[in-house]
């Protein structure tokens, strides 16, 4: 199956060959044994890439743009696409989402969560909801909220030597409006650790206002289990 576009006719990922995950093999996620991230390499390509990916995505939110401009724009995204379907490779050694010495992982799903500091009970940071995850109103998207929390949350949960988890429940209750284009501070914080099961809570504050708190549950896996 393809768009309907016939200028750059774009396959959906179930057809496309290049975008399979290869080896089924576990021990794809980079695991967290200190929050203190390395100070960011004078020359990182990747991360530039990635923060620019990001920014281009606030602004096509943003932007009302010609056709002209919306047609070569087409074109040139069509053109990046063919030109990294050939180095597409296995989870495993894919860099987006694995860099987590960069803020949101080096990557542009979940919301670019900044890392300030943790330890073996919590984690703290910023972060800035761009004008891709504005929902109406200049609220955030309600989804993207939880996005975060699973981030911060899980993050948290897979740290300190832990065995790896899953989210197994994240209960989100959103307090007030989360501003897009603002600075927010972000904390999560271990509830309980017993046997299996990992209960850690976060909140996301717009100065003193609390915005949205969560609780999640985190069960780490049996040997086998994906
Ligand atoms: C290998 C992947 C590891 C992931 C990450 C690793 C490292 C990351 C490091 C760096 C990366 C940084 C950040 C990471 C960012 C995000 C992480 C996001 C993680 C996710 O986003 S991951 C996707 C969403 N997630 C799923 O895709 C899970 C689907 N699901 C399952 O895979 C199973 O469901 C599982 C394994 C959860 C449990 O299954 P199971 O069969 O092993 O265990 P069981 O059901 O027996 O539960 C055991 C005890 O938990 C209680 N329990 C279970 N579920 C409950 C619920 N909902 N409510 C209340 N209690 C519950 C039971 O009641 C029992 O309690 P008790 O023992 O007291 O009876």
């Amino acid at each position: 199956m393809t768009s309907v576009n016939e200028k750059h006719p774009v396959p959906s990922p179930i057809d496309d060959p290049t975008l399979g995950l290869g080896s089924a093999e576990p021990g794809g996620f980079p695991q967290v044994d200190s929050w203190t991230l390395p100070a960011a390499p004078e020359d990182d390509p990747y991360g530039d890439m990635v923060a620019n990916l990001r920014s281009f995505l606030d602004h096509v939110a943003a932007a009302k743009p010609d056709n002209a401009t919306v047609a070569e724009l087409a074109g040139d995204l069509a053109a990046w696409r063919a030109r990294l379907a050939p180095m597409s490779v296995s989870e495993r050694e894919q860099v987006f989402a694995h860099r987590t010495d960069l803020p949101g992982r080096g990557q542009t799903m979940s919301p670019n969560f900044a890392i300030e500091g943790g330890d073996r009970d919590g984690v703290w940071g910023t972060v800035t909801y761009g004008r891709y995850y504005l929902g109406g109103n200049g609220a955030v998207h309600g989804g993207a909220i939880p996005l975060l929390f699973d981030e911060v949350l899980g993050r948290l949960a897979n740290s300190a030597g832990r065995s790896p988890c899953r989210t197994a429940y994240l209960h989100t209750d959103f307090r007030a409006i989360t501003p897009v284009g603002r600075q927010l501070s972000v904390r999560g914080w271990f509830v309980s650790e017993e046997g299996r099961k990992r209960v850690v809570r976060a909140e996301l504050k717009d100065g003193d206002t609390l915005c949205a708190e969560a609780e999640g549950l985190f069960v780490a896996l049996n040997p086998g289990q994906p």
